[in-house]
């Protein structure tokens, strides 16, 4: 094939057909956590996850799903009217054609957020999207799996998210807010594991220790309790 027919061949709608993305589910719902918190969101949930965080209440995510054509993604996403979408999983960067997915959101003129582990790199990510990046504590079995390259990729508008099981996990927290000077560098989250720590007491360390960060419980399980697909 020249040149000229590779590159026709790369803009036929075969080819457009053929980047497909592994889907669990494309829902309509409130943004439940971060910055967009209380906005209607459209939610992209990508299947699988090369990490096995203990406490994680999307275990359903890790295996099956359906392939999805990315322009079919936009259809569906489309045809809810919401302003926001948020690309979430399992981990959506472990399939690399979601950077394509983030992108043409992006191009349609949304608010996009991409939810991360933190485990893979996301420089290649599009500038537009707003990535709320977790920091794996200890009691999530996976801090080793944090990247912390992935710190110097951060922009004014993402975040640091930190879920915090236990007194350690918030004193690790504490320790890389100051190491890292992880405040100085986007809005950085704590959030209480769902049914682990007390979310009080959290708030009264926070309080205690007049930390520069936010806290944040999830919205969605606040209203729909722990139902998937909200
Ligand atoms: C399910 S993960 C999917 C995206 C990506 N794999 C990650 O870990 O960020 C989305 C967010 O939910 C949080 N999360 C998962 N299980 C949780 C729980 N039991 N309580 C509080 N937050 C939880 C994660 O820490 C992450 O910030
Ligand atoms: N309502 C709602 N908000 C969310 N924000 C992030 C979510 C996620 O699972 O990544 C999530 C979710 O599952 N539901
Ligand atoms: S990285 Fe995210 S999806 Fe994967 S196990 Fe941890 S919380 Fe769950
Ligand atoms: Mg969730």
């Amino acid at each position: 094939m020249s040149g000229d027919d590779a590159r026709v061949a790369s803009t036929t709608p075969a080819a457009v057909v053929a980047e497909r993305l592994r889907i669990t589910e494309i829902f309509h719902s409130i943004q439940g956590e971060a910055d967009a918190i209380g906005w209607r969101t459209v939610f992209v949930r990508l299947t699988g996850c090369p990490l096995r965080c203990v406490w994680c209440d999307t275990e359903y995510s890790f295996y099956g799903g359906d392939w999805h054509a990315i322009e079919d993604i936009l259809a569906e996403v489309a045809s809810h009217g919401a302003g926001h979408v948020c690309v979430t999983g399992g981990e959506p960067l472990a399939q690399k054609r979601c950077l394509i997915l983030l992108q043409k959101l992006c191009d349609a003129g949304y608010e996009v957020s991409l939810e991360t582990s933190g485990a893979l790199d996301v420089s290649a990510v599009d500038p537009r999207v707003h990535k709320v990046m977790d920091l794996k504590a200890p009691d999530s079995g996976e801090s080793r799996r944090n990247l912390w390259s992935n710190l110097d990729c951060l922009l004014p508008h993402d975040q640091i998210k930190i879920v915090i099981a236990s007194r350690g996990d918030y004193e690790w927290a504490c320790s890389m807010l100051a190491e890292h000077a992880l405040a100085d560098r986007c809005m950085v989250l704590f959030s209480p594991v769902h049914g682990a720590v007390q979310p009080r007491e959290l708030a009264e360390w926070i309080i205690a220790d007049r930390l520069p960060v936010r806290f944040q419980m999830q919205l969605h399980k606040l209203l729909w309790n722990d139902a998937a697909g909200h």
